[in-house]
């Protein structure tokens, strides 16, 4: 028999209003017993009794066992759970920056107290990657994961290429759905797709690496003319957070701009569906697709985490405990398409080899393959100078290649 679950819920945002339709719809063997919110003047849709703003109401109300963190703050968030974890609670959060910046922590307040932190919410929405990282593919090798982990930069993306819409405008739709983060500079600037990122790695290859060691570049400086150069060569451009197993004893992660053709699953997933592709050795190719933001598709993962919860279901992390992990490296070569205006640019990224060269008029790029190190050294003067850059093996043909090592795939 599952034990009944007695929630304080932090948050009554979009994800928390999200869950609690769901949980409204359904029989469920689960009461939630306050609702802490930050702003007490604002209207709610539920009875006044049921709100606060003073976090001990939950967090020192004994008869609550659960506390599911689904606010927008992430220090109060780390706060909010680390307290609960200490104090014997279980959790469920969908706070993906608080977790990848705090994650070791985190994993060791479990260990000390016996409790259980669930996030799979905090990873692509509904789609059930963190499960089946930890559960399913625990005994596979993995030689990447990739995908589209971003809603919101997505949207952005689709609805400049498919519906011709400019990227102020469709920005603001999607901060209007929902989907966009409080600082939306989070979602188009790659960081919330590196936290999940980062969060995934721990789950696949047993690594946890502080999100500032890992470069994330976005579309904020996406012009006309690189989306008519993607068009031109029947190309999309996404966002695409990238974890690669490079050799035996090395993984690299970034997070970039792709071009994409239409043979790559990536290809057809738009506005604000996610999707995560998983290249395991014996599994082979697999493809995970659905809802990576919005109230509902948001809640239904919380939701599954909390069910997790009545069987006292916890992460193991295995893969951390395997003999021979894996160590982090950005010492890796990538080809790239660089759109620029300043040309001691191109000389300061160090380009070991380039493929092509363009200029006419205002319009100059290059691609070539480079060393990710020279990516992160100059990261902030490509974003100063207006510079875009994007992944590019679908121009190049060369491969993802570890600098000490021979190309490998993809
Ligand atoms: N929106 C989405 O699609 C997704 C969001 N997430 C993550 O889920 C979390 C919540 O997102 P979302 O629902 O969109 O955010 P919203 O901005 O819609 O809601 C945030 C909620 O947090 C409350 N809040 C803020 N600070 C505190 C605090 N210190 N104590 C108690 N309550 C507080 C706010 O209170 P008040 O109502 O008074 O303002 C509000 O109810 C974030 O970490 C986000 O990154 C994850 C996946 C998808
Ligand atoms: N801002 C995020 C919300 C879900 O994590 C996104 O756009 O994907």
């Amino acid at each position: 028999m599952s034990k009944k679950l007695k929630i304080g819920l932090f948050g009554f945002g979009v994800v928390g209003q999200g869950l609690h339709d769901i949980i409204r719809t359904k029989n469920l063997n689960i009461e939630i017993v306050k609702i802490a919110i930050k702003d007490p003047t604002k209207k709610r849709s539920l009875p006044a009794e049921l709100f606060t703003t003073d976090k001990n109401e939950l967090l020192q109300n004994p008869e609550i066992n659960t506390i599911v963190e689904l606010i927008n703050d992430t220090e109060a968030a780390f706060d909010i759970v680390s307290t609960a974890l200490k104090t014997g609670r279980n959790v469920v959060s969908a706070s993906k920056k608080m977790i990848a910046l705090h994650l070791q922590e985190l994993i060791d307040l479990q260990k000390e107290h016996g409790t259980s932190l669930l996030y799979e919410a905090s990873v692509c929405g509904s789609i059930p990657i963190i499960r089946n990282l930890e559960e399913y593919y625990d005994n596979e090798l993995l030689h990447s994961i990739s995908g589209i982990f971003n809603g919101s930069s997505n949207f952005v993306l689709s609805k400049g290429y498919n519906d011709n819409l400019d990227y102020e405008t469709a920005l603001k739709e999607a901060q209007d759905l929902g989907f966009a983060e409080t600082d939306p500079t989070s979602d188009v600037g790659g960081y919330d797709a590196k936290y999940k990122l980062v969060i995934a790695a721990a789950h696949a290859y047993g690594l946890v690496i502080d999100p500032d060691e890992v470069l994330n570049i976005g579309i904020q400086t996406l012009s006309a003319y690189d989306l008519q150069y993607a068009r031109e060569k029947k190309l999309k451009i996404k966002l695409v957070p990238v974890a690669k197993e490079l050799d035996d004893t090395h993984a690299t992660l970034f997070v970039l701009p792709k071009f994409v053709n239409k043979h790559e699953f990536l290809y057809n997933v738009d506005y604000e569906y996610n999707c995560v592709t998983v290249q395991a050795a014996f599994a082979d190719q697999q493809f995970f697709y659905g809802k990576g933001a919005g109230g509902h598709p948001t809640g239904s993962a919380v939701l599954s985490d909390i069910a997790a919860l009545r069987y006292d279901y916890q992460y193991e992390y295995k893969k951390a405990h395997q003999k021979e992990g894996l160590a982090f490296t950005n010492n890796v070569e990538l080809n790239i398409y660089l759109r620029y205006e300043d040309d001691a640019l191109v000389e300061a990224l160090e380009f070991e080899h380039i493929h092509e060269r363009f200029y006419s008029g205002s319009y100059k790029f290059v691609t070539g393959k480079i060393n990710l190190q020279n990516l992160i050294a100059n990261q902030q003067r490509i974003l100063d100078s207006k510079a875009f850059i994007a992944f590019a093996d679908q121009l190049t043909g060369v491969r993802l290649a570890s600098a000490a090592k021979q190309c490998v795939e993809v």
